[in-house]
């Protein structure tokens, strides 16, 4: 039976540094940490996890600010918006929540944001710093950082002759996750739709990580005996067990029979989820850190 991993502990345990580090840069240069959260449009599902980032942000001590548009904002509006938050130095982090309402375009918006206020990691210089290993100057897409901090914490900082498969090939996900593995030294395959005899792969995997978007995709017998398994899927599915039109969350992993076979695996909901939150915030008081000239701490 696998170690079930419990993300939202794991995550305590980050924002708990994150909220030492924070106070501790209050204290010692009157620097408050600060977060700007952009949200275009009333997509609900959008609302609830930009509320629950600004909650999170709260509690770890940072100077947290909504800005909410409504859908019909244009390009340029945003734009500026993103320009002021740019140049206020009481800001350190800027999130612009994804998808963006029709017509907008996000790719020159999340390209228009400082690369050092860029805690979702998602500007090409961060990108490109994560590629070239720069880890100590560049910010890194909060999901992949969080599932490497649970590669971490299962198998160490070095992960020499372990072999990788990363599932999905993103650029908000498969692919950073790749070059974190990589850049531990582990042997990493990005596998994907086109993929040829895609089970087969995944078995040769000591580290499993599956970013499809297809619910319980994988099954036990694409996992090796022992491997640890982290499931990035977020998927709701009907669940008319718990009455009429209700839903629930289940990943990309079959959960139940995978528990048989791998050797640490991560739920949803309660894996990989809560730790996307809480390396936002991680991101946060490390550009705090950076603008203060300090060096901050390591997650
Ligand atoms: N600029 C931007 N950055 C993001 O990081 C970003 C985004 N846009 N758009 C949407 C996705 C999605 N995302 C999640 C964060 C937390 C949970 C999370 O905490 N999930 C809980 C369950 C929540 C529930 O019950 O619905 C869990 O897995 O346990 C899920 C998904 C961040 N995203």
């Amino acid at each position: 039976m696998a170690q079930v991993i419990d993300g939202r502990q794991v995550a305590a345990s980050i924002t708990g540094t994150v909220k030492a580090a924070a106070a501790a840069l209050e204290a010692e240069t009157g620097v408050k940490t600060g977060l700007a959260v952009v949200i275009v449009g009333d997509d609900p599902a959008s609302h609830a996890y930009v509320g629950a980032k600004g909650r999170m942000a709260k509690e770890c001590g940072f100077n947290s600010v909504q800005h909410t548009l409504p859908a019909t904002t244009t390009q340029a509006d945003l734009a500026a918006l993103v320009a002021a938050l740019n140049a206020d130095p009481s800001i350190h982090g800027i999130l612009v929540q994804l998808p963006l309402p029709k017509p907008l375009a996000s790719d020159p918006i999340i390209q228009s944001i400082l690369p050092d206020k860029d805690v979702d990691g998602l500007h090409v210089v961060n990108a490109g710093k994560l590629a070239t290993g720069d880890l100590a100057t560049g910010l890194v897409s909060c999901t992949p950082a969080g599932a490497m901090v649970f590669v971490r914490r299962t198998h160490g900082d070095d992960l020499s002759g372990l072999s990788a498969v990363v599932i999905g090939r993103s650029n908000l996900f498969g692919k950073p996750m790749a070059q974190l593995l990589l850049n531990a030294n582990a042997t990493v395959t990005i596998a994907h739709s086109r993929t040829a005899d895609l089970p087969e792969v995944c078995r040769r995997a000591d580290i499993l990580v599956a970013a499809v978007g297809r619910p319980e995709m994988v099954r036990a017998g694409w996992i090796k005996p022992g491997a640890t398994v982290i499931d990035v899927g977020i998927n709701r599915v009907p669940a008319p067990e718990k009455g009429e039109g209700k839903t629930r969350l289940v990943g990309d992993v079959a959960f139940a029979e995978a528990a048989d076979v791998a050797g640490v695996l991560t739920p949803v909901p309660g894996g990989v989820g809560p730790m996307t939150i809480a390396m936002l915030m991680a991101n946060t008081v490390i550009a705090a850190h950076r603008a203060a000239g300090r060096v901050p701490p390591a997650f």
